[in-house]
């Protein structure tokens, strides 16, 4: 589905936008949702709008880019028609479509890649032997970039006890592990074993395998099993997509104050801002998306490493 989006800058977002709502809700369905935003659903497409202290956000989904040029049409002739006291710059973005979505450009994200602290050979050849062994899910496992950043915060934040959601072949783990202290620990919760046989043993060729526990089972029942005293110091998310919302709240009231949980694909590689993904796990992650940026628990920032990491801090 193609997207485009507009930002402009007014004086009176939120008066606009429930003028362009109650006008344009009579051809077409609208609503407004108790955080101020408004939707607007045409029979060729669909107009979100956000207002924010000095602009309003126009997001135009559709089915083609006729209907996304009609949808835009309407609502910029009304927003124009409306703002009779200023003169507004309504300008649509390029379509995109969201599945294809990529924060950082592949170009600049080898960049990136290729300028942090190398990975070392062990988990370069990790990474050969993901591939060999799993074929195509070999994909699941985090870039190196991203493995350099998990480590750094380990550090940075001088965590003891982590827990890990979502395994594989135990890149990501070795990664946490090599950034705790010796005494440290790192609960790794998957469901296969399979996956899991690799990981420990590049786990004790990494010289960690003592601070990892490794539990197999669904990830969810190992974390409700946990005592409910907020004592992780770091946690981090990267299993089944579906899940992210009770993997969240069952981890965010055992991080200790001052804890750090990181969360890998936040973006959904594009999906998750194109309404036209609506399975299971787009809406999960959408969900979930919107209750971290408003969740008063936790001050969170999504960075646009790979395919969106949110850092969430427990306050
Ligand atoms: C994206 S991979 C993790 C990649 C890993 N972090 C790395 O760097 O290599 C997702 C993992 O989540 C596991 N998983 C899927 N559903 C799960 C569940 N319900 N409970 C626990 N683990 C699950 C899968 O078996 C898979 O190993």
């Amino acid at each position: 589905m193609p997207i485009s989006t507009a930002r402009v800058a007014t004086t009176r977002p939120a008066r606009y936008l429930k003028q362009l709502v109650s006008h344009l809700g009579r051809k077409a369905t609208s609503s407004l949702a108790t955080d101020g935003r408004g939707t607007i659903t045409f029979s060729r497409g669909t107009c979100v709008l956000t207002p924010s202290r000095d602009q309003l956000e126009l997001i135009v989904t559709a089915e083609d880019l006729e209907g996304l040029a009609g949808v835009q049409d309407v609502v910029a002739r009304h927003l124009l028609r409306f703002a009779t006291q200023e003169e507004l710059d309504v300008r649509w973005s390029a379509p995109v479509a969201g599945g294809d979505l990529e924060i950082v450009d592949p170009v600049a994200g080898d960049y990136l890649l290729t300028h942090c602290t190398p990975a070392d050979e062990l988990l370069q050849e990790l990474v050969a032997r993901t591939r060999e062994a799993t074929g195509g899910a070999a994909g699941m496992q985090i870039a190196h970039d991203e493995g350099a950043f998990l480590t750094m915060l380990v550090r940075l934040t001088g965590a003891r006890r982590a827990v890990e959601v979502g395994v594989f072949t135990g890149y990501s783990s070795i990664c946490i592990a090599r950034g705790l202290p010796a005494d440290g620990h790192l609960l790794a919760c998957d469901v296969s074993e399979e996956w899991t046989d690799i990981a420990r043993e590049y786990w004790e060729r990494a010289g960690v395998a003592e601070r990892i526990e490794l539990k197999i089972g669904p990830a969810l029942e190992t974390l409700r099993a946990l005592p409910e005293e907020p004592s992780i110091d770091l946690a981090f998310i990267d299993a089944d997509k579906a899940n992210y919302p009770a993997y969240y709240e069952e981890l965010v009231q055992r991080l200790r104050p001052g804890g750090l949980l990181v969360l890998d694909n936040v973006f959904l590689g594009g999906r998750v801002l194109d309404p036209a993904y609506q399975e299971e796990h787009h809406l999960a992650m959408r969900r979930l998306n919107d209750l971290m940026a408003r969740d008063e628990r936790v001050e969170s920032v999504m960075l646009p490493v790979r395919d969106g990491v949110t850092l969430a801090r427990k306050r």
